[in-house]
């Protein structure tokens, strides 16, 4: 087993921050490529093992492909399959992969006409896909496990002979996700309309586009929030975001305005500047950014701030079940942590962090929502390494603006 010890010598964290490309972004224009655009050129594309599996499932032409824990290139990589007349494969994943559902967009595309069965238990991977030309049509959609299942959907509309139409069932979870899958399918020319209960994506033709760039990770971003607010001092400049960007977990900036963090755009990108925390209670519901929700568990915690996070349902079915990680981890702090089937409450902020070790249950959120919390005492972070699923890079960033970072092979 692997851990760090992670401290910060002094109580001021200065630097300028290059996140890494948004995965979100990148595996979408990655399956966009290989479907419609073959010479499309992706700038700044995430470096992450997400990324990678999504890259290798793409490009590969074996009949076995294993997608690892990436559950958005698990769910996008089912469609593309489905689609690709010809191809026979199965496709598998880690052990959690294979209790993460996928029966939802497993139905949908054996209604269009694919030839998906199970391998292992019904409604989950492993998944064994004989490719066939789908003709699309009309489908109602259930949007309350995961918006991947819409997105994939969506992206394969294009192709089919009558485009794709999803009548949306109950309440679509993660739908700033849907946003992002239909605003970057404008970006490369594709009609795509959708409202509350609707999305519609015609059959089209690609036009020539060349390229388009990945905007750094918001998602990404959020621990760099957290390290501005439990520092004493913080000059944070994060390059490359937009003001006005396509990702839903841009609204980071929002829900860290009362804890007194502001983002001020100046050149291409944004200064973290601290201030007060302006209020001493917090209600806020992230069923619309279930990313940031271990962020902000944990900074809740840190600041003694009594918070009630809601819309939490999907944290269940992610890398781990982050709502008893959460519980489980904070609570080693002396922190009194409720959890529901769709909340965290924080009741009691952490008491001591002496001596605490954090474990991260193969889930790269865990490990770096927890870390900034090294800024109030040394911390030690069990499997570290986990980071690369979306953040290769976190533990150098982090030395790089003072943190010191000493890691145990034993
Ligand atoms: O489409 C995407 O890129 C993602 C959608 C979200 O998942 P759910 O829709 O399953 O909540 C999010 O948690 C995940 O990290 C990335
Ligand atoms: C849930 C996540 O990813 P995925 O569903 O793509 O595995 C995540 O990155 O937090």
């Amino acid at each position: 087993m692997s851990a760090i010890k992670l401290s910060h010598a002094t109580s001021k964290v200065i630097g300028k921050i290059e996140v890494p490309g948004s995965k979100s972004e990148s595996n979408r224009l990655l399956l966009l490529k290989h479907l419609y655009f073959p010479n499309l050129n992706i700038g700044k594309i995430s470096d992450s093992r997400d990324t990678s599996f999504m890259k290798a499932a793409l490009e590969s032409e074996n009949s076995e492909i294993n997608i690892g824990d990436a559950g958005t290139a698990m769910r996008f990589n089912t469609a593309f399959n489905a689609t690709k007349a010809g191809r026979n494969i199965t496709l598998s994943g880690s052990e959690r992969m294979h209790e993460r559902p996928i029966g939802i967009l497993v139905d949908a595309l054996n209604k269009l006409g694919a030839k998906i069965t199970y391998l292992d238990k019904e409604g989950y991977p492993p998944l064994k896909i004989e490719g066939q030309q789908l003709a699309g049509g009309t489908l109602e959609i259930d949007g309350s496990v995961s918006s991947q299942f819409i997105s994939a959907l969506m992206m394969i509309g294009p192709g089919m002979k009558e485009g794709i139409h999803l009548k949306l069932k109950g309440f679509s979870v993660s739908a700033p996700y849907i946003y992002l899958t239909a605003n970057l399918m404008r970006k490369l020319g594709f009609d795509a309309k959708l409202d509350e209960e609707d999305i519609i994506i015609p059959h089209q033709k690609a036009k020539e586009i060349q390229s388009s760039v990945v905007e750094p990770d918001w998602s990404a971003a959020s621990y760099w929030y957290a390290i501005a607010l439990l520092t004493d001092e913080a000059e944070i400049y994060l390059p490359g975001f937009l003001q006005h960007s396509l990702q839903g977990d841009a609204s980071v900036r929002g829900l860290f305005e009362p804890l007194g963090i502001q983002s001020l755009f100046i050149g291409s990108g944004f200064r973290l500047k601290k201030g007060e925390v302006k209020q001493q209670r917090f209600d806020i519901n992230l069923v619309h950014n279930p990313d940031l929700a271990q962020t902000l568990a944990v900074v809740f915690a840190a600041k003694n701030l009594p918070a009630k996070i809601t819309g939490l349902q999907t944290l269940r079915i992610k890398e781990t079940d982050r709502l008893k990680a959460l519980k489980t981890e904070l609570e080693k702090t002396g922190a009194e942590i409720e959890i529901g089937d769709d909340f965290l409450e924080v009741k009691k902020g952490i008491q001591n962090l002496e001596g605490v070790i954090f474990d991260t249950y193969e889930d790269h959120r865990m490990a770096m929502a927890f870390a900034p919390l090294a800024l109030m005492a040394p911390i030690t972070i069990n499997n570290p390494e986990v980071v690369a699923k979306s953040y290769q890079s976190f533990w150098e960033d982090l030395e790089a603006v003072g943190f010191l970072v000493s890691w145990d092979f034993s």
